[in-house]
């Protein structure tokens, strides 16, 4: 039969991780298994798409640079260019999934399936989640059905939209949850099965092209807590942030000291945009703080917020355009 065309592109992490015991499911080596071995432990793939691997990186995600995520952007975009490629797997080390996921999730320019997947288990242990979520990953990038759905997760038979996609616990297996929107779906059977649209921009529709890229600008992002003062974000900008992000308490919430810093750092024309430490809920400045000329950045988290940043920054250095991005992605 002529199965889909699946390409695997693998960065390492624990799915592609190793140990000296089968129980040991903590001190491991991310990163030491090539793709080849990843494709191989599963045979089952070969029923469900035609499949290829090629090893972009074998790191442990906390180690994924710039580099490496506009490299990654510019492979898919280029296979997904290729009329036979019907979709990309790309293995990833869980700490910062959500971070590459989102990325792509905004400058892949593509309809076709991305779907990013890893294990919170080494590949040696003994019920490893690797092997069944690279199937279900592969699953999913083989259907039509997940056409136009945007970059996704998939592990522990959810398919979870990269933009409200995060890594709740640290060790478990069902790590992965979506924030106040929820899943988009789950695998069941083989078969995604969807239940909801993303209503943001992405992917095909996205306005960012890192096609041109080496680089991206600078933005840091400053913690906030009961105490916190205005020295970070001064250090930041002194070390070259072309804009920050605030992790704000509760609802745009930060120490008066941290306030008045930031009020400075806006009139230089550097962009804050208020995001927050609380996982859920948007951003609603009062009127000071709207005076002041933060950015809202919706119900982004600090990380994903700093990655949107970067990328608008490439595009503009108007307020009022980062504000519209920020409400449009
Ligand atoms: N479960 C994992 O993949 C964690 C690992 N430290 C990584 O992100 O590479």
């Amino acid at each position: 039969a002529d199965l889909p065309d699946v390409r695997i592109l693998a960065t390492g992490g624990t799915i592609a991780g190793s140990a000296a015991k089968a129980s040991d499911a903590n001190d491991y080596k991310a990163g030491s298994i090539g793709v080849a071995a990843l494709i191989e432990a599963v045979p089952e793939l070969t029923s469900v798409a035609d499949v290829s691997g090629e090893q972009i990186a074998n790191i442990p995600s906390n180690a994924v640079d710039t580099a490496l995520l506009l490299k990654l952007a510019k492979r898919v975009n280029e296979l997904l260019a290729d009329p036979k490629v019907d979709g990309v797997v790309i293995t990833h080390g869980t700490d910062s999934i959500e971070d590459t996921a989102f990325f792509l999730n905004l400058t892949v320019k593509s309809d076709k399936p991305v779907v990013l997947t890893g294990a919170m288990r080494p590949a040696t242990a003994m019920s490893a989640d690797g092997p069944m979520n690279l199937l279900e990953a592969v699953q999913a990038a083989a259907s039509p059905k997940m056409k136009g759905a945007g970059v996704t997760i998939v592990m522990n038979d959810y398919i979870a939209a990269a933009r409200e996609t995060t890594k709740t616990n640290k060790r478990n297996v069902a790590t992965f949850r979506s924030t106040e929107f929820g899943y988009l779906g789950t695998m069941v059977e083989g078969e995604p099965v969807l239940y909801r649209k993303s209503a943001r921009r992405h992917t095909s529709s996205s306005e960012f092209d890192v096609s041109k890229l080496t680089d991206l600008p600078r933005v840091d992002i400053v913690y906030a807590y009961a105490g916190s003062d205005g020295r970070m974000s001064e250090a930041a900008v002194e070390i070259g942030a072309r804009g920050l992000v605030a992790a704000a308490m509760g609802n745009a919430s930060v120490s008066p000291e941290q306030e008045k810093s930031y009020g400075e750092i806006m009139k230089k024309g550097i962009p804050v945009v208020m995001s927050g430490r609380v996982p859920e809920g948007d951003v609603i400045l009062k009127s000071g703080a709207k005076k002041l000329g933060y950015i809202e950045a919706g119900n982004l988290p600090p990380n994903k917020a700093r990655l949107l940043l970067q990328l608008a920054l490439t595009t503009t250095d108007n307020p009022e355009e980062i504000r519209r991005i920020f409400t449009e992605y």
